[in-house]
């Protein structure tokens, strides 16, 4: 049987197709390439298309003994969000409508949901818990929120199983450096001040220090891809032993400061990374850290990279080999 992965050209879908694939699985990716590069794809059956297009999925899921997906396919900055929402709801909450509609009819009983901590706004505390109230202050996390619940009533009429991981940051590389991050134009945090480093920009602009942290700049919970990947793997076998659904958070419970990421970049790099004051970006929340104890109780997950030096450090090594990404 074969796992469908969406999304699987991209950032957290090509790690997780690489890990899937070291653990013997059989994969098959659906990409529009819209984001994602081929070249990031190792070892899997690739059709390129779209959600929406329902006759595909219908071949996909026809022509494949397919019994599980994991769902990555989405637009996702933040952002960019605020700017286009009529784009995020279209691309998202459509495209999924799509995909789910088709497991049904195929009769496949299980997706493993890429959500996010934007799920939950301005958290009431921190670390967050998977029960904490969801109100986004962005479109993009209101998309995957509608989209979970999508996921939830599809379990009572349908018996469509699901799991939702709320990532929280994701940042890192493949450690053996096969893959890494390449997203056109970069938003990220991490890449960004790695691109710096390389000298590919003249400095870091930090989006706003007046919000009210130690260092007034926003504080994220850094967690590495290799380590989500690894969750998508127990999410999936707990969906096949328990048929039961369910929500986690992923990340390492511990926040860092952009201002303390640039440090941390400083340190791995050996570059002085030049950083300058720019206004807050629409959408952001002050902080956001994960508890994620329900997934290591739950799912048996710990994760192998915990570090932000360790995240960093396989970030650099990535983008060191390859400043351009997958670009030739
Ligand atoms: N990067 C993060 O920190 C983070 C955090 C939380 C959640 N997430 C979620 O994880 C998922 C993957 O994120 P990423 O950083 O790897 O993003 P990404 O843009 O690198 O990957 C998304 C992939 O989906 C493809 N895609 C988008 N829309 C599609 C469509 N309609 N049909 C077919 N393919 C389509 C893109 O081409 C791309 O390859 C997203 O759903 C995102 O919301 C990411
Ligand atoms: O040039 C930059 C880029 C980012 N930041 C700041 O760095 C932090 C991290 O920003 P990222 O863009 O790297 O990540 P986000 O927290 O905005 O969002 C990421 O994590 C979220 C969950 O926490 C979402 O799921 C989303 O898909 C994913 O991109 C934010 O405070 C942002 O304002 C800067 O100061 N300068």
């Amino acid at each position: 049987m074969a796992i469908l992965v969406t999304g699987g050209a991209g950032y957290i879908g090509s790690h997780t197709v690489l890990y899937l694939n070291q653990q013997g699985e059989e994969v098959i990716v659906l990409d529009n390439l819209q984001k994602g590069h081929i070249d990031a794809v190792q070892n899997a059956k690739f059709y390129q298309g779209e959600l929406k297009n329902e006759s595909l999925l219908d071949e996909i899921f026809t022509s494949n003994q397919i019994n599980s997906v994991i769902h990555f396919a989405a637009n996702s900055l933040v952002g960019e969000s605020v700017e286009k929402p009529l784009e995020y709801y279209e691309n998202n909450v459509i495209g999924s409508y799509h995909l789910i509609k088709k497991m049904v009819e195929h009769n496949v009983k299980n997706i493993v949901f890429s959500s996010t901590a934007a799920t939950y706004g301005n958290p009431v505390k921190v670390p967050i818990q998977e029960n904490d109230p969801t109100v986004p202050t962005n479109p993009y996390g209101d998309t995957k929120l509608a989209i979970e619940k999508m996921l939830k009533w599809a379990d009572g009429a349908y018996g469509l199983k699901s799991v939702c991981l709320r990532y929280f940051n994701a940042a890192g590389a493949d450690p053996e450096g096969k893959i890494g991050e390449d997203h056109t134009p970069e938003s990220h945090l991490i890449p960004i001040v790695l691109q710096a480093a390389l000298g590919q920009r003249e400095n870091v602009a930090i989006f706003g220090d007046d919000y009210p942290t130690e260092d007034g700049t926003c504080i994220r919970d850094y967690i590495h891809v290799l380590d989500l990947a690894a969750a998508h793997y127990l999410a999936l076998k707990k969906l096949h032993e328990t048929e039961e659904s369910g929500v986690y958070n992923l990340g390492n419970g511990t926040g860092f400061s952009v201002k303390q990421v640039i440090d941390t970049c400083r340190k791995v790099t050996g570059k002085d990374i030049a950083a300058i004051m720019a206004t807050r970006r629409a959408g952001d929340p002050a902080v956001l850290i994960a508890s994620s104890e329900k997934a290591q109780t739950e799912l048996g997950w710990i994760p192998k990279y915990p570090t932000l030096e360790e995240i960093v450090s396989h970030a650099w090594n990535w983008h060191k080999h390859h400043p351009n990404g997958y670009q030739k």
